[in-house]
């Protein structure tokens, strides 16, 4: 009954071992290799053999090391091929050719009168031999992934739902939004010299301490836009060692994201004193829980390790939370997520402030009911969910029958065209690593990222990627969302995403904060109507293009990729036979352990998590059909508690769950029910002190009455009305609300 979210290994309770029974030694053990590793490289359905990426987090395989020391071994043989690749990529691979060839764009680029320029004068060129052929059929327009027409109800429903009637600044300059010095400071040093649009329209509004609801283009500074606002209100929050508290949690859906946003904060927030902690899987639980002891101002978690936090570290508690922001909340609102989401919010006051960030934002109400906003206002500055002004996309048409030349067209797209600066998306994460072994037989230099890796794998990828060490980033979806890699020039989808929602996030790793960037997609038969749906929302439609890649060169690449097929099983197979070496070496040391520390490993209190064993499951396999990032991929890590206590206090509210579990404290024997009353009391203590009895007007009866216990507290960060600085008077400590857009512990 345990959970950690450090490893897939981890969450379980280490079995007690049977000493009655022998473990015998089998002489005829053999390691055993299953299928051709191989086989689905060049083809789809990769789901269905067994994973060869190493799941270990510990210590990891090193994939270079298995093909350096191969490469080692052929290095004659190697020297060779090398050579003749060499003599091939030179000359004739950039030559003008521009023969017709079986990878063409798909004639719907023509019916909507889309530029088709060529992308590039090496090996791209126009086609439109066969647009009677192809052209698309006339209900096309009811294949579009998203329904924009809205009923009359709907629309009445958002008129209630949202608050339409807070003035919304412009702001042309961060100076006019009188934010505090040290954040001037900050943003001067980070280069902002003037806000973006959607900084410009959420930051006098977040200040007011309203409910947002944000959606803006991929790159265009969503982060700063909830992180400003946060800083300037927490600098306004009561000090000392009675106030202190974790005030804001920013949830994020992947962790390197968590690692991103904590990067960003801490820079904005280098002039001041507020304190940032990071609470992302896949990093240690230990210093997390000593960071989280020590009550943060700002927690920037992903959910799977935060609720572990909540369960599971005693002193942590979101009892004092005054901001809630979720970044990519689309995709945090989705079924993948609900869970986990559901969970977080039954531990967070009504009484806070929410901030839902996006770039492809739902503004259904059905949607965001679950986040029991409050009247938020709804700050739309991109509503056609467009890709970025200065991205130019192209499509490259991968026919039927020629769906195993993928990884040739792209090989030749990598080895000729787009040579660094590049990420890749794939829709497995057997597929990135597998492609990931070519790439280094090519000797193309390319790192991997999605969660078949250990995190510190994953950080590192990243990293160098980020400093120009790998010129590929091999990625899956994991890799869509959030990410700000300076300098990307090229991302390359190896297959159409599903969700018309996951292109935008994925080419949106381009051409951000007004920079240029290129997006090249590998277009199949049943993409049509997503490359419809593509290029229906493209932000101008001269920036479509499609391109040709020459005949003879693909099948030159796929000859090379062909010819590779032995040496990448060859590479799997070694992998995989030190995978297993490694996983019997970990067993041995694991019972070695067990035996010599067996009274103090059982004596551990187990670790719990919100859902059983069957919820769990059943919450994965939704997790599996739904979009974008795979479970393992984000901060929830599906080793987490493969053995979870059935939570008897599932669908009580916090307050009936407190008292119930105080009662039982009370009843049960021993120490242990007295312990945890005395947690309970000290973090009751520990909370910032609410204010007590407010006197408030009772507006029927003119009788003043009590408010509710829970309703505002001292050292509440956003007890002053900082609205009153944007008439130029700046709050002071001990402020009283007033003009805020709730009341703290009003209902929602
Ligand atoms: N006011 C500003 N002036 C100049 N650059 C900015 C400004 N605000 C943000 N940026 C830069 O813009 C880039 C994109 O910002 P950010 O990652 O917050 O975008 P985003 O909208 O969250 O993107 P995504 O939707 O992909 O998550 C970052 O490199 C950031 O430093």
């Amino acid at each position: 009954m345990t959970v950690d979210s450090d490893s897939d290994e981890q969450g379980q309770r280490p079995k007690k071992p049977n000493h009655d029974q022998e473990v015998e030694f089998d002489p005829d053990f053999r390691f055993e290799l299953v299928g051709d590793l191989y086989a689905d490289l060049l083809h789809s359905d990769l789901e269905r053999t067994p994973d060869t990426v190493n799941k270990m987090s510990k210590n990891p395989i090193s994939i270079e090391e298995v093909i350096a020391r191969r490469k080692l071994k052929h290095a004659s043989a190697k020297r060779k091929r090398v050579d003749e690749y060499e003599s091939e990529s030179g000359t004739s691979d950039c030559s003008t050719e521009r023969s017709t060839t079986d990878c063409e764009v798909p004639d719907e680029f023509k019916g909507e009168g889309a530029s088709l320029e060529v992308a590039d004068k090496d090996e791209a060129s126009v086609d439109d031999s066969d647009s009677q052929q192809d052209s698309p059929s006339e209900d096309d327009d009811s294949l579009s992934v998203e329904s924009e027409t809205e009923t009359q109800a709907e629309k009445d429903r958002k008129a209630v739902f949202f608050d339409l009637e807070t003035r919304q600044d412009s702001h042309s300059s961060f100076l006019t939004m009188n934010l505090s010095r040290p954040l001037q400071r900050a943003l001067t040093s980070l280069g902002f010299v003037s806000p973006t649009p959607i900084q410009a329209s959420t930051i006098p509004v977040a200040l007011l301490g309203k409910d947002v609801v944000g959606n803006a283009v991929t790159g265009s500074g969503k982060t700063a836009a909830f992180i400003i606002p946060i800083l300037e209100r927490l600098l306004y929050r009561e000090k000392g060692n009675n106030a202190t508290a974790t005030r804001c949690l920013i949830l994020v859906p992947t962790r390197e994201l968590a690692v991103q946003c904590f990067e960003v904060g801490s820079k904005l927030a280098a002039y001041t004193d507020i304190r940032f902690c990071l609470a992302a899987g896949g990093l240690s639980l230990k210093s997390q829980e000593a960071a989280l002891r020590t009550r943060p101002d700002i927690v920037i978690a992903t959910p799977g390790r935060l609720i572990d936090h909540l369960r599971n570290s005693p002193s942590f508690t979101l009892d004092a939370l005054d901001v809630l922001v979720l970044d990519e909340a689309d995709r945090m609102l989705s079924e993948g997520f609900a869970d986990e989401l559901n969970e977080i919010i039954k531990s967070c006051p009504v009484s806070r402030q929410t901030m839902l960030f996006s770039a492809t934002m739902t503004d259904s109400v059905d949607e965001l009911v679950k986040m029991s906003l409050n009247k938020p206002v709804r700050l739309f500055v991109d509503p056609k969910r467009t890709t970025a002004k200065g991205l130019i996309q192209e499509f490259v048409r991968v026919r039927a029958e020629k769906e195993s030349n993928r990884t040739a067209l792209l090989v030749a797209l990598c080895k000729r065209t787009f040579r660094q600066r590049v990420i890749v998306f794939f829709r497995s994460k057997k597929l990135a690593h597998q492609v990931r072994v070519v790439f280094s037989l090519l000797d193309m230099n390319a790192a991997e990222l999605h969660g078949d890796l250990s995190q510190e794998q994953r950080l590192k990828a990243l990293q160098s990627f980020r400093d120009g060490q790998a010129d590929f980033l091999l990625a899956t979806d994991l890799a869509s969302r959030g990410l700000d890699i300076k300098g990307i020039e090229t991302v390359i989808n190896y297959d159409m995403p599903n969700q018309f929602e996951q292109y935008l996030h994925r080419v949106g790793r381009t051409a951000r904060a007004g920079k240029s960037g290129r997006s090249i997609t590998l277009v199949g038969e049943s993409d049509r109507k997503m490359l419809k749906s593509v290029m229906k929302h493209s932000a101008s439609d001269d920036n479509i293009r499609h391109r040709v890649i020459p005949a003879d060169v693909v099948l030159k690449w796929s000859k090379k990729v062909d010819e590779l097929k032995g040496e990448v099983v060859a590479v799997l197979h070694e992998e995989k036979e030190e995978k297993q070496l490694l996983q019997a070496d970990m067993e041995l040391k694991k019972g070695q352990n067990m035996l010599e520390h067996e009274a103090e490993i059982f004596s551990r209190p187990a670790r719990t998590w919100f859902q059983t064993e069957k919820e769990k499951a059943r919450a994965a396999g939704r997790k599996q059909g739904g979009n974008g990032i795979a479970p393992g991929e984000s901060g929830i890590s599906p080793g987490d508690s493969l053995k979870p206590k059935r939570d008897k206090y599932a669908g009580l509210s916090r307050k009936v769950k407190r008292r119930k579990m105080a009662i039982e404290a009370e009843q049960e024997p021993g120490q242990k029910g007295a312990i945890d009353a005395a947690i309970r009391s000290a973090k009751r203590q520990a909370r910032p002190g609410k204010v007590g009895k407010v006197q408030t007007k009772n507006a029927a009866g003119g009788r003043k009455k009590v408010a509710s216990k829970g309703t505002s507290r001292v050292g509440d960060a956003f007890n002053h009305d900082l609205s009153a600085k944007r008439e130029g008077i700046r709050a002071r400590k001990g402020d009283a609300i007033g003009g805020m857009g709730r009341r703290k512990g009003g209902k929602r």
